[in-house]
């Protein structure tokens, strides 16, 4: 793929296109303070072990995210970062913190922002009455450093380590927080209580902070209709505006896919459609329908792309399968016993009552993959598990289908997914572990920029528990143009 150079910052306009600046969160003290009995109010399955989660996961995702896009800052710290005990490198509060321009953690982000007194007091006083928190407490708040602020909003702690509020566990899947969309950014309307204060935080960010200036006026926000408020509740859950950016996937310059799902609504979808249409950001949108439950919250949970013409997808949703043999996942299927998908795709300027259908998951895939993206044969497709039972749905539910392209047909996913990696090694990829990929980095015998045609492995054990993997942990911001 031929980088093709883009005026502006912040701008995306392929899943694949090679990644220069994204928004990450690593695992912040907060995680480790979920219990049981919230786990799965706050949408974890169960509770973390937040030292392992760290150590032994994350930051290798976060020095592998630097030696790729920001090298100077990771090259040859390798072992002063490793022997300090304390993480500090990876703390935004702490001066030995890494503090890249690539790879930018909506702590630091937040920290900056709460510089502004104005702006210092809008979020304190929105977050305080979202949490109910007393005015005093609020005032307290207002007294803290930035630095010292920004964590308590997130974690909840406070530095005297007492709990002011829930943590935000979730924040470490900053893809939902909002999605690129050229230069524009979609702010998400987040479907669960749980996930509102990254709501709150993540829009102050994106039109307050600098790094977004230029693009202040392309954040979209997606209102509820005239006078929803006077509908009774009943009619309002059924037309309520929710929607997770791990349902937003800008797949092509002319095409995003929206998929409707537990997170995102159909009236969501519906006015993506016409917003991004009457901006003229895309030709066309796809809707995809997806069944309403957990295994498969997002779309992100069900395919990714790995490069043009290749993509991992659940095989449960592949239109080859109909027949399960039993309806064990109640509400997934069809009374067939199918899985239930619909895929609707509407074209600008054309009858949005009459949209194009794709009976499958693969067609459209196929469709992607020749028409927007220009390949002259149709896109092949790994499954999950190498769609054998049972591993194609326990690798699912460990993330097997969500990868992160670092650049075309360079992706990180979770080691934990046997099956899907061998199927991955079969289709003629290269299969390597992020530390040993590291070492290769820190001792020169590999420049991240001669990496091709490669799935690196990131341990799992911890992450995976938390329902997402490298993509949702990814919001990119920036990536070369796709041509
Ligand atoms: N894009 C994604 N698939 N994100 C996964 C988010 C997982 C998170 N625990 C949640 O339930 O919200």
């Amino acid at each position: 793929m031929e980088p093709q150079l883009n005026p502006s910052p912040i701008f995306v306009d392929s899943e694949i296109g090679t990644l220069k600046r994204l928004l990450i969160h690593s695992p912040d003290e907060g995680l480790g303070k979920v219990i049981p009995m919230k786990a799965q109010d706050w949408l974890f399955d169960d509770i973390i072990h937040l030292d392992t989660m760290r150590k032994n996961e994350y930051d290798y995702y976060l020095k592998l995210l630097l030696y790729f896009l920001d090298y100077e800052n990771i090259h040859g710290r390798m072992s002063e970062v490793d022997s300090d005990e304390d993480r500090s490198f990876y703390k935004p509060d702490h001066p030995n913190y890494y503090n890249s321009k690539k790879v930018l953690d909506p702590q630091y982000l937040l920290s900056q922002v709460l510089d502004n007194p104005t702006i210092r007091e809008r979020i304190v006083a929105s977050i305080c009455t979202h949490e109910g928190v007393s005015y005093r407490k609020q005032l307290q708040l207002m007294e803290m450093s930035s630095l010292a602020l920004s964590r308590t909003l997130i974690s909840g702690l406070t530095p005297e380590k007492e709990m002011l509020f829930p943590p935000v566990p979730n924040l470490i899947f900053t893809r939902d927080v909002g999605i690129t969309i050229k230069d524009h950014i979609l702010l998400n309307r987040p479907a669960k209580l749980a996930r509102t204060r990254e709501s709150i935080i993540m829009r102050h960010i994106f039109f307050h902070h600098p790094i977004f200036n230029s693009i202040k006026n392309n954040v979209i926000e997606i209102e509820d209709q005239p006078g929803f408020f006077l509908l009774e509740e009943d009619e309002q859950d059924h037309r309520r505006i929710t929607l997770e950016g791990g349902d937003v996937m800008m797949v092509a310059p002319n095409h995003v896919l929206i998929g409707v799902s537990e997170r995102t609504s159909s009236y969501a979808a519906e006015r993506v459609v016409k917003e991004l249409h009457a901006r003229d950001l895309v030709e066309k949108v796809t809707v995809i329908k997806i069944p309403a439950h957990r295994s498969c919250m997002h779309i992100d949970t069900v395919f990714t792309q790995i490069k043009r013409d290749t993509w991992v997808m659940f095989g449960e949703f592949s239109g080859a399968n109909t027949d399960f043999g039993d309806n064990e996942m109640v509400g997934l299927h069809e009374p067939d016993g199918r899985f239930h998908l619909e895929i609707f795709q509407y074209v600008k300027g054309k009858d949005y009552s009459d949209p194009i259908r794709f009976e499958h998951l693969e067609s459209l895939l196929h469709h992607i993959t020749r028409y927007d993206l220009g390949c002259n044969t149709n896109a092949k497709i790994i499954y999950s598990g190498n769609k054998e039972f049972p591993y194609g749905r326990r690798e699912q539910w460990t993330d097997s289908c969500n990868m992160l392209a670092l650049k075309e047909g360079v992706v990180i996913g979770y080691d934990r997914n046997d099956k899907t990696i061998q199927a991955i090694e079969n289709a003629g990829m290269k299969v390597i572990e992020v530390s040993k990929l590291l070492e290769l980095f820190d001792c020169e015998e590999l420049h991240p920029d001669d990496v091709e045609n490669t799935l690196i492995l990131l341990p799992s054990a911890e992450l995976s528990r938390a329902r997402g993997g490298s993509h949702c942990m990814s919001m990119p911001i920036q990536r070369d143009g796709f041509m």
